[in-house]
C-alpha cells in the first residue's frame, strides 16, 4: 500500500507531455542523403541500386553488428573503407537550425524528452559529437529495443515502458509515415518541417519553449557549442 502511494506520489508530479524525438533530420542532420554518396563517388541511385536491400535495416535493428553490417554492406560484398564511411558520417552530424536553444529551454523548463529513433549503435558517435544527452535520453534508440518506426509495436514497447497515457506523449518527426503511426498509437504527433514552426506549435499547446533565465540574464552562451 505504502508503495502504490509512493509511485502515485511520482507520478503526480510527473510533468507531462512527454516529449519523444526523432532524431535523424528532426535533431541532427542525416548525412546519408549527400555525404554518403559523395563518400562513395557515386549518385544516390546507383549507391541505392548496389546496396544490400536489407543490411541496413538490420544493423538499425542490432540484429547484426559492424562487422556483419561491412561483409554485406553492398550486395557484392565489395570491401569498402568502414572507418572512413564511419568519419564521414561524424563530419556530417549538426543540429538542424534553430534545433539546440529549442532544447535548451524544454530542459530548462523541465520537460522529460527522449529520443525515439531508428538507427544503429552508431548513435554513439552523435552523442559523441554533440552531446544530445544534454537534453534528452537516448531511451528509445531501434538498435536497442529492437523495433523500428512506423512499425505499430515499436509505439507500444515506448508507451509500455514511460507508464503513461498516450495522449500524454508529444512525438515529433520529419516523416509523416512515423507521425501517423504515432497518432494510430494515441499520441499527439507533429510533423517536424523546422524549429521555428516547431517551437510555434509547441508553444500553441501549452508547452513552455522560452527560457525565463536567458530572458533575465541575457546570458545564453552555454547554447549552442557543439
Ligand atoms: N540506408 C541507409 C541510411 N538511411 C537513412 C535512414 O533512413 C536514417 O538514417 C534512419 O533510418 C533514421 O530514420 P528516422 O529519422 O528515425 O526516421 N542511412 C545510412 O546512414 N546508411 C544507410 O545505408
Ligand atoms: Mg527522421
Amino acid at each position: 500500500m505504502a508503495a502504490r502511494a509512493s509511485v502515485s506520489k511520482v507520478q503526480s508530479h510527473r510533468k507531462l507531455p512527454i516529449l519523444l524525438f526523432d532524431v535523424m533530420d528532426t535533431l541532427v542532420r542525416d548525412p546519408f542523403y549527400q555525404d554518403i554518396p559523395a563518400f562513395f563517388r557515386m549518385p544516390m541511385k546507383e549507391l541505392l541500386e548496389t546496396k544490400h536491400p536489407t543490411a541496413w535495416v538490420e544493423f538499425e535493428k542490432g540484429l547484426i553488428n559492424e562487422t556483419e553490417l561491412t561483409k554485406k554492406f553492398f550486395k557484392d560484398g565489395r570491401h569498402f573503407d568502414l572507418e572512413g564511411l564511419k568519419d564521414c558520417m561524424r563530419k556530417g552530424y549538426y543540429y538542424i537550425d534553430g534545433i539546440e536553444p529549442l532544447l535548451h529551454n524544454l530542459k530548462q523548463n523541465s520537460y522529460e524528452m527522449h529520443a525515439f529513433t531508428n538507427y544503429p549503435t552508431w548513435y554513439l558517435m552523435i552523442e559523441e559529437k554533440l552531446r544530445l544527452s544534454d537534453y534528452l535520453s537516448w531511451t528509445f534508440c531501434s538498435c536497442t529495443i529492437g523495433k523500428r518506426k512506423p512499425e505499430a509495436d515499436s509505439y507500444q514497447e515506448v508507451l509500455h515502458h514511460l507508464g503513461v497515457e498516450p495522449s500524454s506523449c508529444v512525438f515529433i518527426d520529419d516523416r509523416i509515415a512515423n507521425v501517423e503511426a504515432a497518432r494510430n498509437a494515441g499520441m499527439v504527433g507533429i510533423h517536424f518541417k523546422n524549429a521555428v514552426s516547431l517551437r510555434e506549435r509547441l508553444s500553441s499547446m501549452g508547452i513552455n519553449t522560452s527560457c525565463e533565465t536567458n530572458r533575465t540574464t541575457g546570458d545564453d552562451e552555454s547554447i549552442g557549442s557543439h
